[in-house]
């Protein structure tokens, strides 16, 4: 059975790495610090889903532990790797620092919302199989071992359409981790559009979250108020045309789901405007920039895209 290294044990990278850990399945986790990789090795991390707290064992690194590790404990062509950072850790210096866990050439699962953190992959790791997730899995981490599964959902994942080879080695690892995946009792299934996934989320991120943040509202409020509304709704058709104009398929409904998930989640403040209450730096460039430079490249404007950019960064 292969073993799941997971990069970035904040909310997602926590909540599947206990799930899986739970299971069975074999998961290291590597941290930004060693004091949350010494506090896992000596306490386990703790899950709660649906009000019950379960604890389990789980092995942890820091990532300037990953330097001393010897090949036993690194990773071997039919592991996993996953980033599970958010989109402004996603950088040339994490990988440089992480270059060790993919010597083997392992499978790597990119679960970041938002685009442009593939393209950097490729551009260094050409010869590596690299994977995109979507989730619409819901968690948030309340201390360094402990984390909340607040959302059922369920993983996508798969390889970026049209830029591979029909490749039999990467249909088995993905088998593989779906395996795992369903063995842990997590939703998931493969795609071979990808591509679209990324979009169709991006669509509702591009919306949700520059807007909550921006007016300091939760996701429920966000619609309530008509102007706000109406704003949402210029946004909505500026994103659904440009990321159309990029390949995203027809979405039937495409202004009904976005309404679908601010009343799913109603109560909850988006994780942009949850970044900057809390002072951190925001997806905002792989969101709402992101769909801009999609739109630069393709010589299309896309002021709106551009002004909640420029106001989100404001506000960092
Ligand atoms: N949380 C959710 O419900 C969902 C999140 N997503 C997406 O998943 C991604 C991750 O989000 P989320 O888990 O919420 O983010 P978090 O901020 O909770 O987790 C990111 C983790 O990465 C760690 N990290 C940062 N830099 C490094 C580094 N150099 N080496 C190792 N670890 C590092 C952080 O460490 P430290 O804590 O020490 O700073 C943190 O624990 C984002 O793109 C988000 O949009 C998608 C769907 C749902
Ligand atoms: C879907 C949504 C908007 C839920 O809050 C989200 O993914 C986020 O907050 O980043």
């Amino acid at each position: 059975m292969g073993r799941i290294y997971i990069v970035g044990a904040g909310a997602l990278g926590l909540m599947y790495g206990l799930r899986l850990a739970s299971a069975g399945v074999l998961v290291t986790l590597v941290t930004r610090t060693s004091a949350q990789a010494e506090l896992l090795r000596a306490q386990g991390g703790r899950l709660e889903q649906q009000g019950q707290w379960r604890h389990m064992p789980v092995s942890a690194y820091s990532i300037d532990e990953l330097a001393e590790l010897d090949k036993h404990d690194l990773p071997l062509r039919e592991d996993w790797v996953w980033y599970t950072v958010k989109q402004p850790q996603m950088t040339r210096e994490l990988l440089a620092q992480t270059d060790k866990l993919v010597a083997s050439k392992p499978s790597i699962l990119c679960l970041q919302n938002g685009i442009g953190h593939l393209e950097l992959f490729e551009a260094l790791y050409p010869e590596l199989h690299v994977y995109a997730g979507v989730t619409t899995e819901g968690a948030m981490r309340t201390s360094l071992t402990e984390v909340r599964h607040t959302g059922e959902g369920s993983l996508v994942f798969g390889a970026i359409e049209s830029e591979r080879e029909p490749d039999p080695e990467g249909d088995e690892a993905q088998k593989m981790l779906l395996h795992l995946l369903r063995m842990a009792g997590i939703a998931a299934s493969l795609s071979n559009e990808m591509r679209n996934r990324i979009y169709e989320k991006l669509l509702i991120n591009a919306v949700i979250n520059p807007l909550t943040a921006i007016f300091g509202v939760s996701n429920g409020e966000l619609p309530a108020h008509p102007h706000r509304r109406k704003m949402m709704r210029a946004l909505h058709q500026e994103s659904e045309r440009l990321l159309r104009q990029a390949g995203l398929a027809p979405l039937p409904e495409a202004w009904e789901r976005l309404l679908a998930v601010c009343e799913a989640t109603a109560a909850n403040e988006s994780s942009m405007l949850r970044d900057v209450r809390a002072g951190r730096g925001t997806e905002i460039d792989w969101i709402n920039g992101g769909i801009s430079a999609l739109a630069k490249r393709m010589g299309h404007a896309a002021p709106l895209n551009d002004a909640v950019t420029a106001m989100v960064k404001a506000l960092h």
